[in-house]
């Protein structure tokens, strides 16, 4: 392929995002959302519950056609009928689908051999797979005697079988162990590492920051930003977070921050406290808690944090990430 004079493959990008739509009823669930995604890129949809991920990451897959919009994954272009831009992805699902009766390593055989995997080929992606996971030990054990964390390894060890350009994992530590959830983030960094193509979607933000090398924001089905963690950051001008937990009158109590100097927004932590966007916490923190305390909230716990990419999400759309 030949674009203005200089000459590309296209292995420079294994998947283009281009203003995709999607709606469900009256519910506009993806937005006019675009990205693209290297080699060896792992790249975050970061957003809360309900912000289109699954929904984004179900017309990569081709598992349904998009409204608007177009999906190409490594020069093929995706639909719900092209077998060979299937072939270049795996998706990894939030739901199981391994069979509890069999080890993982008959697991594994099983469904190499429904992805056209033969003989010594299989047997050795299968090895792989199963070190790869930290699964290896574990390997002839029924899959119904695993722990949760360990048949969500599995699951992802199945998604990878057929060597994939584009690995497509749907939060993949959702509900998991802190031992599997480092296998898996692992796993993944070894992925990219090796050439691997990544599709990460996650509401938690700290992996997003630990694992993906850039990140799309997401709220409302429309990406509100899009670039590294630190490129991100930078967004929110320096200003840090303060979590202010408590009981009370907290519309009285954010009443009374509003006018302290330094403090640049307010936004409710749920029922249960306050988050607000400041310049320089540490110096105006006492002024905040006395105003809260007066104005009738019951202060219980205070946390000032420097900018994350949980601020960034605030900062963009007066939410907070978690609620
Ligand atoms: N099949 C469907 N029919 C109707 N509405 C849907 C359908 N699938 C998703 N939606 C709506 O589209 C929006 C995006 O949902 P989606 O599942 O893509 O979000 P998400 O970011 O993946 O959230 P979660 O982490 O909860 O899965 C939501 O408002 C959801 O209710």
């Amino acid at each position: 392929m030949v674009t203005g004079g200089t000459t590309t493959t296209i292995t420079d990008r294994v998947l283009t995002v281009s203003h995709l739509v999607k709606k469900f009823g009256d519910v506009t669930a993806v937005n006019d959302v675009s990205f693209e995604i290297r080699p060896g890129e792992t790249f975050g949809l970061l957003g809360p519950n309900g912000a289109g991920k699954t929904t984004i990451i179900s017309m990569v897959a081709g598992l349904f056609p998009p409204d608007g919009g177009s999906v190409d994954v490594a020069g093929t272009a995706m639909s719900p009928s092209s077998i060979q831009a299937k072939r270049n992805i795996g998706l990894v699902p939030q739901e199981l689908a391994i069979y509890p009766d069999l080890s993982a390593r008959e697991n594994l055989h099983f469904f190499g051999r429904l992805q056209g995997l033969r003989g010594k080929e299989r047997e050795a992606r299968v090895t792989v797979v199963l070190d790869l996971l930290g699964l290896s030990d574990r390997a002839k054990e029924q899959t119904k005697k695993f722990s949760g964390g360990m048949k969500r390894r599995l699951n992802i060890g199945i998604g990878l079988l057929h060597r994939p350009h584009l690995l497509i994992l749907d939060e993949p530590t959702v509900g998991v162990d802190p031992q599997s959830r480092n296998s898996i983030l692992d796993a993944v960094h070894r992925l990219s590492a090796a050439g691997t193509a990544v599709l990460y979607t996650t509401h938690y933000m700290e992996e997003a920051q630990r694992l993906c090398d850039r990140i799309a924001i997401l709220d409302q089905g429309s990406v509100q930003a899009e670039g590294s963690s630190d490129e991100l950051i930078t967004l929110t001008g320096g200003a840090d977070r303060i979590d202010l937990e408590g009981t009370g009158d907290m519309a009285a109590a954010a009443q009374a921050i509003r006018g302290i100097l330094g403090v640049k927004r307010i936004s409710p932590m749920g029922t249960s406290g306050l988050t607000l966007t400041v310049s320089d916490g540490p110096r105006i923190l006492a002024s905040i808690v006395t105003g809260a305390a007066t104005a009738g909230m019951h202060v219980t716990s205070v946390q000032v944090s420097r900018p994350d990419l949980e601020s960034v999400f605030l900062h963009l759309t007066g939410k907070a990430l978690r609620d």
